[in-house]
């Protein structure tokens, strides 16, 4: 292909990537195969200049703004960094550095590159006034309202608690840049809730941040826990020489600055550094990918200077994620709680950092047709964001015949590997779905695994492994015939059950003791409250928060099962999708049966007012709803202080909504619809005055 062919189809494609990336935070590709595409394209263009196009990747910051946001100029631009996965680079730079200061002596500040979204917020009178993203480098999204709920970020500076610094500079008008991220443990819960439910799982903490901090609902953002390690302060008096002053006057005045940074002199020290963190980055609470290396003194940086796109002062070196090849030994298909059918690679076990993966997954049958994998295939296995396993290709090193290779193509099947029933693939959904829910075996046995979990039922006595011999043995059909279990049904009752992800093998027998205490778990669980009953039915789409959420509105599973779209739709975060998905619930003969089945089990079928102590009746009958951040009250204080004052919480603007509360940042468009309905408009202030009204 003529270099300019090549050219322009990399021009294309890394912009496209980009724009995924930017825009809808998906990762179409590696980090590192797109790193290595923009230095394929880098070169071509240095040894053909006349080619290069003005769109190019390469000078350019990769984001955009979107259109949901206000954009706003950035005062400092906002650039991107140089980065490098090897070690004889990053000493080359250290030689270009070396020269570009004459022989000067320099230090080094060693950082953590936490993998989030760049946030630039803006501080004037000592009050947080703008947070804004990257954007394309000279402009970003406005999100200010958004970033006021990171919790680790003062909104107001209240004292100079920096002895070395003037209260001036605080008062000044400055900037400080961060890194916005989700952490690790929020990601693994809304993931794990997920899952819970039935849904599509994000797929790492970088997507699911920058996702989120471009939300329309700033209290969805404020109930997702997003957080900011603080690394740059800038303003037009510089108050600062080196970087080292800035880092601890922010941290001194309570900014989070994470202290994992160090100052070194020389390269061998920065390799050092990098070595040390490479494993012990992982149990840090933010996903990282790399380590920033920034010269230490502000005028050393100014006699570098910047590229068009990125600093000459600083290079990040990124971690290659560890990829390993072996053979696929099989696929299998596992069929879900709701029906979904995922593909699940079966390796010939592997060391991956520092775990052994026997299995990784394949996703969906789009991945299983984009890899174009056999069975003895060699493939290459990679931790996706650290996490989960996943198959990126195949090692095409690893020579096999041909004909053999095209008779062992994996291959999506048609029907359901459990029941044989033909499988469905809704419109726009990439999962294909066993329909027969009422008698597709691993879809019962998803079903009991779902109802006695922790968060439902919570019947610990029991277990994967126990379920399936109750369920192979004929003695339970569903959930709620657990609730006949008699002692002499299982009491002598063995089997070896073998772990599916580790191979290991266990005996499981039903010994009297055993017996016990299954039965007394059994027991104890008719205490769960309402709202986990509701759970453990596992109504598609309807998690654990939901569940609590109408069990709260409706009180009661014969007013649940009664209620209509429109009733289900004024249940605060209800939307269609998980009206309809209850209604389609208990239409169905053998839900009524098993709901019935629950009932006459003793389970608790009304919602009891536990939490929500009844603090007066100011709000009697009336109905509110709320849009923005408040001073006062979390998301979750604001509502239980509306119904533990017989206020009934709704989810959407209509004609028959009594009161919106407007806070700061609240959504245009449910302003103006109570405007054009009329609906009255409160503030804060006076929701608390109609509460304490005599
Ligand atoms: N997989 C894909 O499809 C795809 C597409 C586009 C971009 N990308 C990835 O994104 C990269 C480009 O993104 P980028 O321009 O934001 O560069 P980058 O993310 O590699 O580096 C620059 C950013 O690092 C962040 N950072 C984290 N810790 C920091 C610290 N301690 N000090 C300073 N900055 C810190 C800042 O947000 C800064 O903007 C590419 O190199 C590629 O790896 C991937
Ligand atoms: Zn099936």
């Amino acid at each position: 292909m003529a270099a300019i062919d090549r050219i322009n189809e990399l021009t294309d494609l890394l912009n496209h990537y980009n724009d995924r990336y930017y825009q809808d935070a998906v990762s179409e590709i590696s980090d590192q195969e797109f790193d290595l595409l923009l230095k394929e394209l880098e070169k071509l263009e240095e040894a053909n200049p006349e080619s290069k196009r003005a769109d190019s990747p390469t000078h350019r910051v990769g984001g955009t703004v979107t259109k949901s946001f206000e954009a706003v100029k950035h005062k400092y631009p906002m650039l991107s960094l140089s980065n490098t996965y090897s070690e004889d680079e990053l000493r080359e730079w250290d030689d270009r550095i070396k020269k570009g200061l004459n022989g000067e002596e320099y230090e080094y500040i060693c950082e953590i590159k936490f993998d989030g979204i760049s946030l630039s917020l803006t501080y004037e009178n000592g009050i947080l006034t703008r947070g804004v993203t990257r954007g394309d480098g000279s402009q970003g999204d406005d999100i200010t309202t958004n970033i006021k709920t990171i919790r680790s970020l003062p909104l107001k500076i209240s004292k100079n608690k920096n002895t070395d610094l003037s209260d001036e500079v605080w008062k000044s008008t400055f900037e400080i840049r961060g890194e916005g991220f989700m952490p690790t443990e929020v990601f693994e819960r809304i993931n794990q809730e997920k899952e819970d439910i039935g849904e599509a799982t994000l797929a790492n903490p970088r997507n699911a941040a920058a996702g989120t901090f471009k939300m329309q609902d700033s209290a969805v953002v404020a109930s997702r826990g997003l957080d900011c390690f603080i690394y740059q302060f800038m303003s037009d008096n510089e108050p600062f020489k080196t970087h080292e002053e800035s880092l601890i006057a922010l941290k001194k005045q309570g900014f989070k600055v994470s202290d994992s940074w160090q100052k070194v002199k020389t390269i061998e020290e920065v390799i050092a550094y990098i070595n040390h963190w490479s494993e012990k980055r992982h149990s840090l609470s933010c996903a990282t990918d790399g380590i920033v290396i920034k010269i230490n003194s502000y005028a050393q940086r100014e006699d570098l200077g910047f590229t068009s796109k990125s600093p000459r002062w600083a290079i990040a070196y990124k971690y290659k994620a560890e990829s390993k090849s072996t053979i696929l030994k099989n696929v299998t298909y596992q069929v879900g709680r709701t029906g979904a059918i995922t593909p699940v690679a079966e390796l010939e076990p592997v060391e991956l950092s520092m775990t052994t993966v026997r299995r990784a997954t394949l996703h969906n049958a789009d991945e299983i047709e984009r890899l174009g994998i056999a069975i003895g295939d060699k493939v290459f296995v990679e931790k996706a964001g650290e996490i989960i396993p996943k198959i990126t290709g195949v090692d095409a090193s690893f020579i096999r015949n041909a004909d053999d290779r095209e008779a062992n193509k994996v291959i999506f099947p048609t029907a359901c590997p459990a029941c044989a029933t033909t499988l469905v693939r809704a419109e726009g959904e990439a999962a294909y779905y066993c329909p027969n829910e009422a008698l597709c075996p691993p879809q019962i046995k998803g079903r009991v695994e779902h109802f006695i979990q922790r968060k439902a039922m919570n019947i610990d006595s029991l277990g994967e492994g126990k379920i399936e011999i109750l369920m192979n043995n004929d003695i339970i059909k569903d959930a709620a015939d657990l609730y006949k279990l008699r002692s002499e049904d299982i009491l002598g009752i063995e089997k070896t059950h073998v772990d599916e992800v580790t191979g290991k093998e266990r005996k499981i027998s039903f010994k009297e003791k055993t017996v016990q205490n299954i039965l007394d778990g059994i027991e104890k669980s008719k205490e769960q409250p309402f709202s986990k009953v509701l759970f453990g039915m596992g109504i598609r789409f309807v998690g654990e928060t939901t569940a609590q959420k109408l069990a709260s509105y409706f009180k009661t599973m014969e007013n649940l099962k009664k209620a209509t779209v429109e009733e289900l739709l004024q249940v605060p975060d209800v939307g269609e999708k998980v009206a309809i998905s209850v209604i389609s619930y208990f239409k169905e003969p053998v839900n009524q049966i098993f709901v019935e089945k629950l009932e006459n089990s003793g389970l608790k079928m009304e919602a009891e007012n536990i939490v929500l102590e009844l603090e007066g009746n100011s709000l009697d009958g009336k109905t509110f709803l709320y849009t923005g951040t408040f001073e006062g009250y979390s998301r979750e204080e604001l509502e239980q202080k509306i119904e533990a004052n017989g206020g009934k919480l709704v989810s959407g603007v209509s004609k028959k909504l009594d009161f919106l509360i407007v806070g700061e940042g609240a959504g245009p468009s449910k302003l103006k619809k109570a405007e054009t309905l009329g609906v009255k408009m409160i503030s804060e202030e006076e929701f608390t005055g109609l509460i304490n009204q005599i």
